[in-house]
């Protein structure tokens, strides 16, 4: 028993620590959208799971941004993503990661970046059949959060 529970945990990617922050849903830079058909149109938490994983998956292959993310831990990252989104998205979820601000502080992220990131997120809600004017509402409600993550 006591083995097994061991090398389920050695099986479960673990995430690296960070540095304490207050933990809020006000770190996600904005507010959810409350709109249930919104919410079926990305197919609820796994649906948004897939879209999270399918854009994290595309960024480390496109050769535009794939650098930005050696070396980050992406386990977290796909992590507080997901939750990102599903509290964004209006799924009742709470937020646990940093403010966009301090989790792209430093990085060097160009406008040119953020295209690719947005077009790689396209391509992911593409693939899950999201239709294209939900598309556009979350992407309408994130475009405001490029001020704290573009640097210049
Ligand atoms: C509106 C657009 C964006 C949103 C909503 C977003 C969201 C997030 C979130 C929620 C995190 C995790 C925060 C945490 O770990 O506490 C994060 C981290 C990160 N983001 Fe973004 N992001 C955006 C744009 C971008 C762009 C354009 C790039 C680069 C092309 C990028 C690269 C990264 C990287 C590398 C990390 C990991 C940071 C670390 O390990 O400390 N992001 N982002």
């Amino acid at each position: 028993m006591i083995l097994a529970l061991a090398l389920l945990l050695q099986a479960v990617p673990a995430e690296e620590p960070v540095d304490p922050y207050p933990v809020s849903n006000a770190n996600a830079g904005t507010t959810p959208i409350r709109d249930p058909a919104l919410w079926r149109a990305f197919h609820g938490r796994e649906g948004v799971g897939r879209v999270v994983d399918g854009m994290v998956d595309r960024v480390q292959k496109d050769p535009r941004i794939a650098d930005i993310f050696k070396g980050h831990d992406l386990v977290r990252l796909r992590r507080v993503l997901r939750e990102h989104f599903c509290h964004v998205l209006g799924g009742g979820c709470d937020y646990t990661g940093r403010t966009m601000r301090d989790a792209h502080k430093d990085m060097g992220v160009q406008q040119a970046d953020m295209g690719a990131l947005i077009e790689n997120l396209q391509a992911s809600m593409r693939a899950e059949g999201v239709p294209f004017h939900a598309q556009n509402r979350f992407l309408a409600k994130l475009a405001p959060m490029r001020r704290d993550v573009v640097q210049r």
